[in-house]
C-alpha cells in the first residue's frame, strides 16, 4: 500500500485497453501508477500542471506516419520534456459485441491511426462500412455498445477488458506494423541522464530563417560535418504560411555531447524557431 503512494504517476491515452497503456506498461513495467485521460491534448496538459511525473503518446507509426496531434503539441506546449521512446509491434483485431459476418458490419469505429493501418482489409472484406473515427481504439469498443451491426478495431488486450467477440484477427496491412510512442516529462521534474555507456537520441524542431536556396542542405550539413547519425526528419507546416515549414529532426548522440553542442549552435543561428525536445536512451527490446 505505502509503496504504491510511493510510485510514480504515467497518464496516457486511454481508457483502459489502448497501445498507448500497452506503451506505458512496456516503458515503465510496474513502476507506476497508471491514468488513463481521453486525448493526447489532456496528457500534455496533465504533465504541464505537474499533476503527474509522465505521459506516454503516440509519435510515429512504421505505416502511416507521424501522429500530428503530438507533432504539433511537441510544437506548442513549453515546459515539456521528452524522456523516454517506446517501440511497440501493433496487431489489430476487429471486434464487436455482436456475433457479425464482416459483411454485415454497417459501422466502423477507430482511432484515425487504427483506420488507416487497416486500409486494405476495409477496403477488400468489409462491405463499405461507415467508417467513425474516435478518440482512441479503446474508446471505439465503449461507442459501439448500443450501435447495432457495428465493429471496432483495437488491440487484442481489449478483447476480455469489454466482453468482446472477435470477428477477425491480425488485420493490420503490414505484418511488421510497429508505433513508436515517446515519453514526455515536465522540463522541472527531468533528470539528467547520467549513463555514459547508454545510447542516447536527441529530437530537436527547427524552422530556417530564410527561404533561399540551400538553406536545408546547409542545416543538415551541421550535422554531417559531426558525423552526427540522423535517424528521422519530419516536416510540418508552421501555419502561419503556405510553404513554410517546421522540420523534426531525430538523430543519435547526447544534447551535452561536444559535438551535438557545437552542431546544433550553428542550427539555431541558421533558424527563426529552435527547440530541443529532449535527449533520451535509444529504445531496446528487453528480453
Ligand atoms: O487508440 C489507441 O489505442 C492509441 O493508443 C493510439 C494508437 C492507435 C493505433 C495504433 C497506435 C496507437
Amino acid at each position: 500500500m505505502k509503496k504504491d503512494q510511493n510510485l510514480k504517476k504515467c497518464c496516457y491515452l486511454g481508457p483502459k485497453g489502448t497501445f498507448s497503456e500497452i506503451a506505458a506498461v512496456k516503458y515503465f513495467s510496474e513502476n507506476v501508477s497508471l491514468i488513463p485521460l481521453q486525448s493526447i491534448s489532456d496528457v500534455f496538459e496533465m504533465v504541464q500542471s505537474k499533476e503527474v511525473d509522465f505521459g506516454v503518446v503516440p509519435i510515429e507509426n512504421s505505416v502511416e506516419g507521424s501522429v500530428n496531434i503530438t507533432m504539433d503539441l511537441l510544437f506548442e506546449k513549453s515546459d515539456i520534456q521528452v524522456v523516454g521512446e517506446c517501440v511497440v509491434p501493433i496487431k489489430h483485431f476487429l471486434l464487436s459485441y455482436e456475433s457479425l459476418d464482416l459483411t454485415e458490419i454497417k459501422k466502423l469505429f477507430s482511432h484515425q491511426q487504427a483506420i488507416g493501418q487497416c486500409g486494405k482489409f476495409i477496403k477488400n472484406r468489409l462491405n463499405n462500412p461507415e467508417v467513425i473515427f474516435t478518440a482512441s481504439t479503446a474508446n471505439a469498443c465503449e461507442m459501439i455498445k448500443d450501435v447495432p451491426k457495428s465493429a471496432a478495431i483495437g488491440s487484442e488486450n481489449i478483447v476480455n477488458i469489454y466482453n468482446l467477440k472477435v470477428l477477425a484477427k491480425d488485420i493490420q496491412d503490414s505484418k511488421s506494423n510497429s508505433t513508436r510512442f515517446f515519453v514526455i516529462a515536465h522540463s522541472d521534474n527531468f533528470k539528467k541522464f547520467e549513463d555514459p555507456e547508454q545510447n542516447y537520441k536527441t529530437s530537436i524542431i527547427c524552422s530556417p530563417k530564410h527561404n533561399k536556396p540551400g538553406v536545408l542542405y546547409n542545416m543538415l550539413k551541421t550535422f554531417k560535418e559531426k558525423n552526427i547519425n540522423l535517424t528521422r526528419i519530419e516536416s510540418r507546416p508552421t501555419k502561419k504560411q503556405l510553404g513554410e515549414y517546421s522540420f523534426y529532426i531525430d538523430f543519435e548522440g547526447y544534447k551535452e555531447d561536444k559535438d551535438v553542442i557545437t552542431a546544433l549552435d550553428k542550427l539555431e543561428k541558421m533558424s527563426s524557431f529552435f527547440k530541443i525536445l529532449g535527449s533520451y536512451p535509444k529504445w531496446k527490446e528487453r528480453e
